[in-house]
């Protein structure tokens, strides 16, 4: 790919490595862009063969980056065998809706040993899989991690100084995946709790929703300091129900997380909350955005499955009954403020669960 005017010039190393990225939507396209900076060859596989000749032949993905120039060794393709075949990483930025049917129909694509990192933070609806569980389901023989944290695509495409989450059992994954992307404004911690990881990158959508509509309703900086820590309260409270490791959510993938995306607009799921405390009807909040907002169908999941388990998730249900059950915000609000006062932190002083 010619390298244009005005950007930044891949610094080429002799240990760049194949990779692939797999979609081609905004996180795909960051991913991509810090791969191939790194002086990594990316097979950069995405359905739509107009965005594939788009990045080939201008270097830009504008729809989902516009403003935008890619540079480096990137080879875009609608193509996934080439695309899997030629890569030592796999890196899976598909939607949580399409990521099993993406993964199911190519599964005889990946090579055995081939390392498989889930960039992916939602759930699925059958059965309540996260996304590593999916992929250990389809293509038992890979190597799988979850990279997970405060990675804003917009702020990453922009070399904004950003660090993330790699979770891997092995530790040659979680080795390869710092080598890959870490660089002077991109930094990789890591960390052995998978399923924790990962199920902190999708909880967090449903109370950046929860922030867009405190923003919108101008509730003050009080009340969001509130809702995010009480948000982190009541995720991890379900996180541990579910096996992860509460210390987790002391870290970028976890409190991480919930701050970037409960404070600023450029979260998409922020934005549907905002819109939605400002009158829109969700549906054409969601429209609007034109990108996925995982959010929306996390609630509807930790919803249901926190109530099969008798798990206290306040925020969620509260959450849902505005969205899903025409509930008034100001009366959803007003049960929140007046419901028994509890444990700050329950992992110190039990919460009274008669209350
Ligand atoms: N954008 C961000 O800042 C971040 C996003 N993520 C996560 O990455 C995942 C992907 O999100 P984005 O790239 O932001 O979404 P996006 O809405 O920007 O793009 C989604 C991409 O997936 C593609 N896609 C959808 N269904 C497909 C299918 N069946 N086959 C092939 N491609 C398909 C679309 O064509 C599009 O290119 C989400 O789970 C999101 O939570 C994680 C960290 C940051
Ligand atoms: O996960 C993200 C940042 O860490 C992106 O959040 P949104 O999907 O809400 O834009």
């Amino acid at each position: 790919m010619p390298d244009k005017k005005g950007t930044h010039s891949p610094t080429i190393t002799k240990t760049g490595r194949h990779v692939a990225v797999l979609g081609g939507g905004s996180f795909g396209t960051a991913m991509t862009k810090v791969l191939a900076e790194n002086g990594h060859t990316v097979h950069f596989w995405m359905r739509d063969p107009e965005q594939v000749r788009e990045v080939q032949e201008e270097g830009t993905n504008s729809r989902y980056m516009p403003g935008i120039q890619l540079s480096g060794d990137i080879c875009p393709t609608t193509d996934f065998a080439s695309a899997v075949k030629q890569a030592e990483i796999v890196f899976v930025a598909i939607p949580s809706k399409a990521f099993r049917s993406v993964i199911r129909e190519h599964a005889g694509e990946f090579h055995p040993d081939q390392m498989v990192i889930s960039l992916t933070k939602g759930i699925e609806e059958q059965g309540f899989k996260l996304m590593s569980e999916i992929l250990q389901e389809e293509i038992p023989r890979t190597r799988i991690g979850v990279l997970s944290g405060p990675n804003l695509a917009g702020e990453i495409v922009n070399r904004d100084l950003t660090a993330t989450v790699i979770a891997a059992k092995d530790p040659d994954v979680r080795r390869a995946v710092q080598d890959l992307l870490g660089c002077e404004y991109f930094r990789v911690y890591a960390n052995v709790d998978v399923y924790g990881v990962e199920l902190a990158g999708a909880l967090k959508n449903i109370y950046a929703i929860v922030a867009g509509l405190a923003a919108a309703l101008d509730l003050g900086e009080n009340a969001k300091s509130m809702l995010i820590t009480r948000g982190l309260a009541e995720m991890s409270r379900f996180a541990v129900s579910l096996g992860a490791n509460p210390m987790t959510f002391m870290g970028l993938a976890g409190v991480g997380d919930l701050i970037v995306t409960c404070t600023s607009s450029k979260s998409r799921n922020f934005r549907v909350g905002y819109a939605v405390g400002k009158g829109k009807k969700l549906d054409d909040a969601a429209a609007e955005l034109g990108q996925v907002a995982e959010g929306i169908y996390t609630l509807k999941l930790v919803k249901e499955k926190s109530e099969s388990m008798g798990i206290y998730m306040p925020l969620v249900r509260g959450l849902y009954e505005i969205l899903y059950g025409n509930a008034s915000i100001s009366a959803v609000i007003n049960g929140l403020m007046m419901s028994v006062q509890n444990s700050d932190v329950e992992f110190i002083l039990p919460r009274t669960l008669s209350q």
